[in-house]
């Protein structure tokens, strides 16, 4: 099967997750996506609230959504949630599966600094999405990258691409969400409305957790 996964640090999940997980499973005519909370997320200080709060969170979303699954391995694991380490698990667990690694632009323009970043071409796709706030400059390092490697997804993605299953960059347009957990957990301390922003099993969760107060 073609899965796409969404890895983050889900703190809390919100809408500009969601969508365009949604929509990319969609355009990409995927057959599932996985969302992936991390336990020790790699370039974050801490967690707001802890990975159980965080993986309810996001399990209630996946029963709300048949196309979207929960995927644990992450949470599982006690050590830094590299995601090399991650893939090169679920390919070995699931050698019948092509995985598609989606990313917001912020992700991508950082993915340099991240644990053996050059392997995860052998062992995925990367779908790329943009993110309001968060553009490639011209000079940027990761441009030179993306133009190597993109490939625009279409029904002869597969045979145009020589059938490869890992490697390729796939820009994707989907309707732009400028949400951030940041502004979430923000909003919930100064007791704002969240609403436009979340889905309503998450705000109520978090109002019977008493999250993101202080
Ligand atoms: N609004 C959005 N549009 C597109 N991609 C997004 C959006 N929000 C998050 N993502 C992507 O989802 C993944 C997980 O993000 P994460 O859980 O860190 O959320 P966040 O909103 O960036 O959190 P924080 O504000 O706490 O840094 C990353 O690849 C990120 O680029
Ligand atoms: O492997 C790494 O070094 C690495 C560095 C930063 C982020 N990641 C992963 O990228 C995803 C989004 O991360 P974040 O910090 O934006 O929530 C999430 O699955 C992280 O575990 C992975």
């Amino acid at each position: 099967m073609r899965i796409g996964i969404l890895g983050g640090t889900f703190d809390p999940i919100h809408l500009g997750h969601i969508r365009p997980a949604l929509d990319i499973k969609q355009q990409l005519q995927l057959d599932e996506v996985w969302l992936m909370p991390n336990h020790i997320p790699p370039h974050k200080q801490s967690t707001n609230v802890d990975s159980q709060h965080r993986l309810a969170m996001v399990e209630q979303i996946c029963q709300q959504h048949k196309d979207l699954k929960l995927c644990d391995i992450e949470i599982k694991r006690q050590t830094p949630s590299y995601t090399v380490v991650t893939l090169q698990q679920l390919q070995q667990a699931y050698p019948q599966h092509q995985f598609y690694f989606i990313m917001g632009m912020d992700s991508f323009i950082n993915l340099p600094q991240w644990h053996l970043w050059q392997q995860l071409f052998e062992l995925c796709h990367i779908v790329l999405c943009q993110r309001p706030g968060w553009q490639l400059d011209n000079n940027h390092p990761m441009q030179k990258v993306l133009q190597q490697k993109t490939r625009r997804y279409s029904a002869q993605f597969n045979i145009s691409n020589g059938n490869l299953s890992v490697g390729s960059i796939i820009p994707v347009d989907t309707i732009l969400q400028d949400i951030s957990s940041t502004e979430v957990r923000e909003k919930l301390l100064n007791h704002e409305d969240v609403s436009s922003l979340i889905a309503p099993c998450t705000k109520t969760y978090i109002q019977q957790h008493q999250l993101y107060l202080t």
